[in-house]
């Protein structure tokens, strides 16, 4: 998995980041997630990672949550919901942030594909919050090692990675 991360995603060049901040590289992980043979892989791998930790359902922030969420229920056997959490709000239909299955009541996983400052993760967990759902934890697939990881825990939560940069021989930045 970490080989096809390295050889799809990882794209060298200054690039400007979701948070604005800057770097010299990008993980281009929906290259991994939408792709035919590794989006399988993830599946089984984030299931793997959070093996431990009991809920229903998965998803966050689309949209490069969305495909590590759907690959996660179908690795899953028919035991896991998934979400999708809007940027914003939808103004018209059922005007749902949230959509799929209820999460109210139930107990959550929130994914990112990759977190930088966690900002967008974070985001997806307090609309969860907002929907009633418990969320039980956070794991992404790559973790860039620049604040995700203390920006979910100071929201109490468990805060879990597949690959860090070191994992991808990439050298960590800022
Ligand atoms: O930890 P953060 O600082 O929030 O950065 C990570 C986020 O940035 C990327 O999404 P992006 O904002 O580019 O949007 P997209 O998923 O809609 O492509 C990535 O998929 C994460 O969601
Ligand atoms: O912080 C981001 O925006 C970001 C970094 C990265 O390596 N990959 C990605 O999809 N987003």
């Amino acid at each position: 998995m970490s080989g096809l991360i390295s050889e799809l995603a990882v794209v060298p060049g200054r690039v400007t980041l979701s948070s604005g901040r800057e770097a010299d590289y990008y993980v281009d992980l929906r290259r991994v997630s939408l792709h035919r043979e590794a989006a399988p892989l993830i599946g089984r791998v984030m299931l793997d990672l959070v093996a431990d930790w009991s809920f229903d359902a998965v998803g966050g922030l689309t949209m490069g949550a969305d495909p590590v969420a759907a690959a996660m229920l179908h690795a899953s056997g028919g035991s896991l919901d998934a979400f999708v959490v809007r940027k914003q709000g939808k103004a018209h239909g059922l005007q749902r942030r949230i959509e799929g299955p209820d999460v109210a009541g139930r107990r959550v996983l929130a994914v990112e594909d990759t977190s930088t400052t966690g900002g967008s993760v974070l985001t997806a967990v307090e609309a969860l919050r907002e929907a009633g759902a418990e969320v039980v934890g956070v794991a992404v697939i790559v973790d860039r090692g620049t604040g995700a990881a203390e920006a979910v825990e100071a929201v109490g939560l468990p805060y879990r990675w597949a690959y860090s940069l070191t994992d991808l021989n990439l050298p960590t930045q800022f």
